[in-house]
């Protein structure tokens, strides 16, 4: 009878062989991913710096200087209209893809879906707002509580709120800004902003231009939009969202809980004030009286709100006035404009500043030159046709801003801050690639509003008083940092 003799292994794998089998799994497992990157993925077919194509190593290093805008425009310069930002990710540089990714809707209802990085806003909240809602039926819905209340005719009803803040903002501006050291005007209009979205938006202003002084919400809200840079990357990648869960939350989720529980505790007394608010909620707090609209939902809608409007309204106009101090023929035409359309300061109002051409040609200029938005907006390709090319389904996609409102082939000297580009009817630039309020069915709602207190605000401002630059040697394009917003 044979004998079995077990074998018995003299060895066991060593320590540092486990470690040589890693670096080669390891290895094969990083070519293999570079490689369906680069020619196999669905987007393969779009051109794009070789690490961007690769991996996510380009957009990593690339989305964190705050100059991410720069290098997608270094990129649509090289590479052309689409690049390929990560191996998923395209974007575009327009007129056409604007419309394109933007504009198509069927009923109302837009056909190409906002992607998940609106989830990082929304995930604090139990029912999503207008703002984060990407099911395209239900954000047809949302947005339909707030078509009255973001309407012309709300608007003038709206003035009186906004005449009362932007004259506080005025007087105070010429209580403090009449000194050599002048006023720093990018915390000052965003105190506005945030001042008037607070009383659109909570029905109580944070009372900043008032108390000269910020609001821990603002501060929460601006460190947010850099926590919202980390997050975009992290959420590409699986094993990152994993890691993400290591990260002081401090530095991600923590602004954002304290935002909502900040929301959270003003909206709540907002049903138990009665008669006319006139804010961006009345409809909104009537249906959650009725029980057609949740708490939940209306604390979600009035968080988004002020969100959306408070610091966007404010860098839009820090920049407005920075490229009109900063060039003196637009700055005295603008002047002119304004001191021979009114006698005194009282008869400036929103309807009177609407026909003031040349002021809202400089709006126009400022948010092209510096748009306030100047990251696009992500969209996720239901598999469509943009430029001619096929996208396919799955893709992240949208246009960059800053690339567009400074390329060439649409604007003559896009560098330069000529509002003569808006009245001129000569003038050859492609308009239609400047677009600060995005397109379509999810395009900006409170334009409109946004538009007319930024008119009033600077007619106010130009109408009484002679401003100039402290810092002469400003460079406000080549020293300003994006991390989503400005
Ligand atoms: C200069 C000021 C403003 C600019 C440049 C601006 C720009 C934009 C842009 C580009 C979008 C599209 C974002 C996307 O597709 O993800 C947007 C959406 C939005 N904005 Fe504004 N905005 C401004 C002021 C305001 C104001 C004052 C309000 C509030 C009244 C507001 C409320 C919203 C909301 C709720 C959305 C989300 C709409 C949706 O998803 O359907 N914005 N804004």
């Amino acid at each position: 009878m044979d004998t079995i003799t077990p074998r018995v292994y003299d060895s066991v794998p060593s320590g540092e062989s486990l470690a040589e089998a890693s670096i080669g799994l390891f290895t094969v497992y990083v070519l293999t991913h570079i490689i369906y990157n680069l020619y196999f993925h669905p987007p393969s077919n779009f051109p794009g710096p070789f690490w961007a194509r690769s991996s996510l190593l380009w957009r990593l290093y690339r989305s964190m200087d705050g100059k991410f805008h720069k290098h997608l425009e270094n990129c649509h310069n090289r590479y052309g209209t689409i690049i390929r930002v990560s191996p998923n990710e395209l974007s575009f540089c327009s007129p056409e893809s604007w419309t394109a990714i933007y504009m198509p809707r069927n009923k109302g209802v837009a056909k190409i879906p906002k992607n998940e990085f609106y989830d990082m806003f929304g995930a604090g909240m139990e029912v999503q707002s207008l703002g984060t809602e990407r099911d395209p039926v239900l954000a047809h819905q949302k947005r339909a509580l707030f078509s009255a209340a973001l309407s012309a005719k709300a608007l003038a009803k709206q003035e009186t709120v906004i005449q009362k803040n932007v004259d506080l903002f005025v007087s105070k501006l010429g209580k403090l800004g009449s000194g050599e050291e002048g006023i720093n005007m990018t915390k000052w209009f965003i105190y506005l902003g945030f001042d008037i979205i607070g009383e659109m938006s909570f029905g109580e202003s944070f009372g900043c231009v008032e108390r000269e002084a910020s609001h821990p919400w603002l501060e929460l809200m601006l460190g947010l939009m850099k926590a919202v840079t980390i997050m975009d990357n992290l959420r590409r990648y699986p094993f990152l969202v994993k890691a993400a869960q290591y990260i002081p939350s401090q530095w991600t989720v923590g602004f954002r809980d304290k935002m909502i529980k900040y929301s959270r505790d003003q909206t709540a007394l907002r049903p138990q004030k009665t008669g006319d608010q006139n804010d961006f909620m009345e409809n909104v707090v009537g249906k959650v009286r009725t029980g057609k609209v949740t708490q939940e939902e209306m604390e979600s809608h009035a968080w988004n709100m002020a969100m959306a409007g408070g610091e966007t309204s404010g860098s839009a106009m820090t920049s407005i006035i920075y490229f009109l101090l900063k060039t003196p023929y637009p700055h005295q035409k603008l002047k002119d404009e304004v001191r021979a359309a009114y006698t005194e300061y009282p008869d400036i109002t929103l309807a009177s500043t609407t026909k003031l051409a040349y002021l809202n040609a400089v709006l126009k200029e400022g948010m092209r030159i510096f748009p306030t938005a100047p990251q696009g907006t992500p969209r996720t390709s239901p598999g469509v046709t943009i430029e001619g090319r096929y996208v396919p389904a799955g893709t992240e996609i949208y246009v960059s801003p800053w690339a567009v409102n400074h390329d060439p082939r649409f604007w003559d000297e896009p560098y330069a801050f000529r509002p003569e580009r808006w009245v001129d009817s000569h003038c050859k630039d492609n308009k239609a690639a400047s677009q600060p309020f995005s397109l379509g069915p999810r395009a900006c709602p409170g334009k409109l509003f946004a538009l007319g207190q930024m008119a009033l605000q600077l007619a106010k401002m130009v109408y009484l008083y002679d401003m100039e630059l402290v810092n002469q040697d400003l460079d406000w394009i080549e020293e300003s940092r994006m991390h989503f917003l400005w």
